[in-house]
């Protein structure tokens, strides 16, 4: 991960700003001949774009992308894929409040103390409107893994309120505006968000992605290995403050023997794990089973509620953040973690295809 670039093979750079007149990035090394065009790429934006329901930012976007180089008669070419993203709604005003004062939580100081210069309309680089970026990478490095590979995320736990695990239903992420896996939390989840919008208030949140399907070998030990750039991928979106594989933080207090994922030979000669505590990651590199992460986000900074701060010429203020916000970050903040992990990914098969061409992908053993 550098500045505004990660991936090594798959590499992602991102650019703009919130109240820019666009946004865009380039992903350069994708290989040739995959089919692709912005309708490959539109419906993952359309998960993530702002003002879709009461329950996020009210800024309208249409986040229309348009790919500009890279893509021939509807063919990757192999060259640097170009694409931009208009902003379209800024409302720059909001933010004269704020040119010289400093959001608690936001990056608006940090930003101050280390560049002395920053764009503070809308956030300015530190915005998540990147994060539309992002998900337009991602969709391209789908491309990549092909179909194989089953990538999927949820909402597991707003604020302090957790789904039920025994009501996780994929299908139901789809059918609320929350991307929730459980239909009664989805419920209670409505009142929550709406009664903390209402007092000018925020919540944090968890957020859960996997992806099926990954072949074996993934991963580049020692310094490369699949989690540690799962979890430098994710920890690399806004507000996020916390990342775990398999178990996470909850292996802790766990004994050897619940910990161990116990394996079977199959009938077809594959490994079968029988518990995946996990993650699907071992030694930094991917066993076959899901690939499991999970990541917190903090509540939203920009809050109605008046805060105390101080501004730019050393003046002990107190303030309060008036405009468009998301109440909690993390529902649309899923979309942006399945991009990030979809990236990763793409540029850990293209390592692992350069380094190991002749890899099964499988976790198959000789059976005498
Ligand atoms: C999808 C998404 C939407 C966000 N929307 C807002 C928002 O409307 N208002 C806000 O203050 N922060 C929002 N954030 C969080 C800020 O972008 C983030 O807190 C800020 O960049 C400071 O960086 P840090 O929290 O990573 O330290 C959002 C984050 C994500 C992932
Ligand atoms: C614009 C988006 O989200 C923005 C993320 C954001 C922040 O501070 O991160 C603050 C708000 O910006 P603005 O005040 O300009 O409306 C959100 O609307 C987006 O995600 O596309």
């Amino acid at each position: 991960m550098s500045h505004n670039s990660f991936g090594h093979l798959f590499r992602v750079t991102s650019w703009g700003e919130s109240h820019g007149p666009a946004i865009g990035g380039v992903v350069d090394g994708c290989p040739p001949g995959l089919s692709l065009s912005e309708a490959d790429i539109q419906p993952f934006l359309d998960r993530r774009r702002p003002g879709q329901s009461k329950f996020v930012t009210q800024r309208q976007e249409a986040d229309q992308v348009r790919i500009l180089s890279g893509v021939f008669e509807g063919l990757t070419t192999g060259t640097p894929i170009s694409f931009i993203i208009e902003n379209t709604d800024q409302r720059s005003r909001d933010y004269g409040d704020i040119a010289d004062t400093f959001r608690p939580g936001h990056a608006d100081l940090a930003y101050h103390l280390k560049y002395g210069v920053r764009d503070y309309r809308g956030g300015g680089r530190s915005s998540a409107r990147e994060t539309a970026v992002r998900v337009a990478a991602g969709a391209i490095a789908r491309k990549v893994l092909g179909g194989t590979v089953r990538l999927r995320g949820a909402l597991v736990q707003m604020g302090p309120d957790a789904i039920d695990r025994g009501r996780f239903d994929w299908a139901q992420v789809d059918q609320n505006p929350f991307f929730c896996p459980d239909p009664v939390a989805a419920e209670r989840w409505e009142a929550l968000l709406a009664e903390t919008r209402k007092s000018g208030s925020s919540l944090g949140a968890l957020i859960e992605v996997v992806a099926e399907g990954v072949p074996v070998g993934l991963g580049a030990p020692l310094y490369g290995k699949l989690d540690a750039e799962i979890a430098a991928a994710l920890m690399s979106i806004n507000a996020v403050k916390a990342v775990e594989i398999g178990d996470g933080f909850a292996s802790a207090a766990l004994n050897g023997e619940e910990n161990a994922d116990e394996m079977r030979m199959g009938p077809d000669g594959e490994v079968e794990f029988l518990s995946n505590h996990a993650g699907g990651i071992l030694g930094g590199i991917a066993t076959g089973q899901p690939v499991v992460a999970r990541f917190a986000v903090k509540p939203t900074s920009s809050i109605l509620t008046p805060r105390r701060s101080v501004d730019r010429f050393g003046q002990e203020i107190e303030m309060r953040t008036k405009g468009r916000h998301d109440p909690c970050v993390g529902l649309r903040a899923v979309p942006v973690g399945e991009a990030m992990l979809a990236c990763v990914l793409a540029d850990q098969l293209l390592r692992h295809r350069a380094q190991n061409p002749d890899a099964p992908g499988r976790a198959r053993l000789p059976r005498n």
